[in-house]
């Protein structure tokens, strides 16, 4: 349907409760806006899921990606993305976290020169910290968020001078079910982006910024398509010029590093650069590789930034956002401050510093830190590089070759009964937090979120089936032995929690989702699906 068309209206429900901020987010106008949305786009949302079925279909069959055939013209071809606008031009440092209202202004006031706010892998997707999460994007674009802190009363406002803000909407797979539109339920991504752009982009234009988003879990330039259309539509709808949107995506999807030029390519007008996502990364090249036999992952910990497969796809997304006068940002190191422990702290910001550095060096312009205490680390590695430049586009990294045999490098390595209990104890620990309301927690030191928990589960789901996985001291992964492992890490998170905690923080019905995760032979393409259900 062209944008000029008109589509059906038919009636928008909202079924989920009130909440404090409803009245300012659900506004009638608000709400037909995210009806129109969902008429225009919303079936070619669900015939692109559908492809990355049919696309499954073909690796369980034993298929290998390749770059496409028919969009090597695109390849080949000189063409740059919009230039970039001045303030997207230097992102060195990003701090993300999850839409809560503290951590808003924590953010924005963290030095950090962007702030990712994020309604996907970092926040838990209840009603309440959706609508929520709009009203603090909607008060932190007009500055007058604010927040006492109900423990000591501490006050938290906006420095004169914050981070630029970026949101990152929800995947194409996630719905938001308290919103349906003749029935139907509205896409997550279309709720997210439609309510910010509806109540903020006018206001952020006014200010000097403009509404700028990330992306996540694209996996193929026809789904770039579909955010660009969505974008064309909106800013038409609302009278804001076309290509005010600017949205980085995330490659965070191994067939996504296959169309990383196409991606760019569709969004040309909208598009500021590409970020190299890690961990969804890692647990996309699980799930779509796990039922082929030459495919099998080491433990968690071994999987890192510098195993051939991943030093291959950062290096080409580089490249390639060069080439397009685009920014490469780079990833999350998952360790985070620790608190009362010097020497593990120093360790940790050793890690991240040591990752920050091959980022910067390797030609990045930017990278991701999770925590406001990481903002110093990073940056030091990226003024180091960059000095008083502002990012490393010239840098145009020709001397990069990657071949698609190189991103399909299977890393190396061993699968320990370490591993497999981490895998076990770290994801009912997530888990549970997720079902409680935090879509990002600090476990065993380090930073959890959707993506890593992701990596969790479907690793012992590939190690139960996989012929030739054993463990390092020859033991067969089983599902007896996983259901026993799982057991007794229940019972030491019973025993470190209490009773009582036990029940609240949800850990059984944690484990249940695991173990249903794991057990069941049809792979579920994203846990935070069957959890949806589970969440109220
Ligand atoms: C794979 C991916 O998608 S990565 C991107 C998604 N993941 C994320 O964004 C994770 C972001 N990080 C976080 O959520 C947090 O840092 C956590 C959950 C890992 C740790 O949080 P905490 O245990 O609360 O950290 P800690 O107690 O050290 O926090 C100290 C202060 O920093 C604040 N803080 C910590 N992380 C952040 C952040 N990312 N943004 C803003 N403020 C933050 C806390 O709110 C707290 O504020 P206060 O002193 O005013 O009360
Ligand atoms: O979104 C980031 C990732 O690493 O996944
Ligand atoms: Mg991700």
């Amino acid at each position: 349907m062209t944008t000029n068309e008109t589509a059906r209206e038919r009636q928008v429900n909202v079924t989920g409760s009130r909440t404090p901020s409803s009245d300012v987010i659900l506004t009638e106008d608000a709400l037909r806006f995210i009806g129109e949305l969902h008429e225009r786009f919303n079936n070619r949302r669900l015939e692109l899921l559908e492809k990355r079925m049919e696309r499954q279909a073909r690796f369980d069959a034993g298929e290998q990606p390749d770059f496409l055939p028919e969009t090597e013209q695109i390849r080949e071809g000189d063409w740059e993305v919009a230039p970039i606008p001045d303030d997207l031009k230097d992102r060195r440092v990003e701090i993300t976290g999850p839409v809560e209202r503290k951590m808003v202004i924590n953010a924005l006031n963290s030095g950090a020169k962007t702030f990712m706010a994020c309604f996907e892998d970092a926040t838990s997707p209840t009603w309440e910290n959706m609508i929520e999460g709009q009203k603090n994007m909607h008060d932190a674009v007009r500055r007058t968020i604010s927040y006492t802190r109900p423990s000591d009363g501490k006050e938290y406002r906006l420095n004169e001078e914050t981070a630029v803000l970026i949101v990152r909407p929800r995947g194409w797979h996630l719905e938001e079910r308290h919103v349906t539109v003749g029935g139907e339920p509205v896409s997550g991504s279309l709720f997210d982006f439609g309510l910010f752009f509806y109540h903020n982009a006018k206001e952020q234009i006014a200010r000097g910024t403009g509404p700028y988003f990330y992306l996540p879990k694209v996996e193929s330039h026809l789904e770039a398509r579909l955010w660009n259309d969505v974008f064309t539509y909106a800013q038409e709808r609302l009278g804001i010029p076309h290509g005010t949107i600017r949205a980085t995506v995330l490659i965070e999807t191994i067939l996504a590093a296959f169309e990383m030029d196409e991606i760019l390519y569709e969004l040309r007008d909208h598009a500021a650069g590409l970020n190299c996502g890690r961990w969804d990364y890692i647990f996309s090249f699980l799930k779509r590789f796990r039922n082929q036999d030459d495919v099998l992952l080491p433990d968690r910990g071994q999987v890192t930034m510098t195993a051939p497969f991943m030093r291959a796809y950062t290096q080409l997304c580089i490249k390639t956002c060069h080439r397009r006068g685009a920014m490469a940002i780079g990833g999350m190191a998952a360790q985070i401050p620790v608190k009362g422990d010097e020497e593990a702290n120093a360790d940790a910001f050793s890690k991240v510093a040591e990752d920050k550095r091959r980022e910067a060096t390797d030609g990045h312009d930017g990278t991701w830190v999770a925590h406001p205490g990481l903002v110093p680390v990073a940056m030091n590695e990226f003024d180091a590089v960059i000095g008083e430049g502002q990012n490393q586009v010239d840098r145009k990294r020709e001397d990069v070759q990657v071949t698609g045999r190189d991103l399909l490098q299977v890393p190396e390595g061993t699968i320990t009964e370490g591993g497999i209990r981490t895998n076990i104890n770290v994801g009912i620990r997530y888990i549970a937090a997720w079902l409680c309301g935090s879509g990002a927690v600090p476990i065993n030191n380090l930073m959890e979120d959707a993506a890593t928990a992701e990596i969790s589960r479907s690793q012992i789901w590939q190690w139960i089936r996989h012929p030739e996985a054993r463990l390092d001291d020859g033991r067969e992964i089983t599902e007896s032995l996983f259901r026993q492992l799982l057991q007794e890490e229940l019972w030491k998170i019973r025993k470190s929690e209490g009773a009582e905690r036990f029940t609240e923080g949800r850990f059984q019905e944690a484990a249940d989702l695991f173990k249903e995760l794991t057990e069941n032979d049809d792979f579920e393409e994203f846990l935070t699906v069957p959890g949806y259900g589970r969440l109220a």
